[in-house]
């Protein structure tokens, strides 16, 4: 079979950078194409040397609908807004499309179940191995220990992150909602301050620090009478989101149109 052309959006980014050079360094993947919105000053340099790496002969251009055209895959990890303009045109081209973006909206997420009647869509608040067992090693603490043990996710990230609670931290919750068979949305507190009065049994909080250059902390915390658990991932570089990208382009090419995580990609559903 032919190397995966997978399209790399929002290219000058921190997570696009990392994926140009991942791909380029995974075999079976190449780098078709690399897009940054109209008028950014990257439009024109060579993918390769914005990423570090050095010259691939792909420059950088403000074009989503024919790099699409021509391609297999998109390796997408921007905004929410742009995502879903990329959903349409990836249903239409009817590929694979990988989305890491987090701080999607119940009417965004609407967009890309749409747009997953024709694309192969693989989408996940984190693509790291890592998370994604401690996602499952949540699920299993939270179902095995009733509500006595109260439960909070903690997370860290660098100065520049834009939405909160991250992907990630929404993904855990998910999980231990799902072990205790409760809903996250009812049962979640996003933010404290003033007088909130005592902790409500049942509840699953989230704290958000944001600082510095700290690639993405997590804990899940599981505080009972006397004793408590900590459950937590801390990831050193951004490669590791990058391979699982990969990875999820590559396990997606072929697959039925649809919706899948990551979870499905590392065989953790099965
Ligand atoms: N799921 C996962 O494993 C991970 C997810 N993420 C998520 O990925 C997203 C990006 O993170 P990060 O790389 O740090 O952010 P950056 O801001 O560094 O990168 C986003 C890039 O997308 C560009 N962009 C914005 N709009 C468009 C558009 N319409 N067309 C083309 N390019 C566009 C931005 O350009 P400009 O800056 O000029 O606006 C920027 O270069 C976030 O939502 C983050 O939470 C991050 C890491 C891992
Ligand atoms: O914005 C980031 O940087 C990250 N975003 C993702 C999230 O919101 O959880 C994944 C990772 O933690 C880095």
């Amino acid at each position: 079979m032919d190397a995966m052309k997978l399209v790399v959006v929002g290219a000058a980014g921190r997570m696009g950078r990392a994926l140009i050079k991942t791909v380029t360094e995974t075999y079976g993947a190449v780098v078709s194409d690399a897009i940054e919105h109209p008028g950014s000053p990257v439009i024109g340099v060579d993918a390769g040397v914005l990423a570090g790496i050095g010259e691939l002969g792909v420059p950088v251009t403000d074009d989503p609908l024919t790099a699409f055209a021509a391609a297999d895959g998109v390796l997408d990890f921007t905004t929410p807004a742009a995502t879903i303009v990329f959903a349409e045109y990836a249903a239409q081209a009817r590929i694979v499309h990988v989305i890491g973006t987090t701080g999607c909206s119940p009417e965004d997420e609407a967009a890309i179940d749409a747009a997953a009647r024709h694309a192969v869509v693989v989408k996940s608040g984190n693509m790291s191995l890592g998370v994604n067992l401690l996602a499952g090693l949540a699920r299993q603490a939270a179902a095995a220990l009733d509500i006595d043990f109260d439960i909070e996710i903690l997370e860290m990230h660098h100065r520049h992150k834009v939405d909160a609670p991250s992907g990630t931290a929404l993904l855990l919750g998910e999980a231990v909602a799902e072990g205790r068979g409760v809903g996250l949305a009812q049962s979640s507190v996003r933010v404290r301050d003033g007088h909130t009065g005592p902790r409500q049994p049942g509840s699953i909080g989230f704290a958000t620090l944001r600082g510095g250059s700290v690639v993405g902390e997590h804990s899940v915390i599981l505080a009972g009478e006397g004793e408590r658990i900590e459950l937590t991932h801390r990831a050193e570089n951004r490669d590791i989101f990058a391979r699982g990208g990969v990875k999820a382009a590559l396990w997606a090419r072929g697959k039925k149109p649809g919706r899948y995580t990551m979870a499905d990609v590392l065989g953790l559903n099965d």
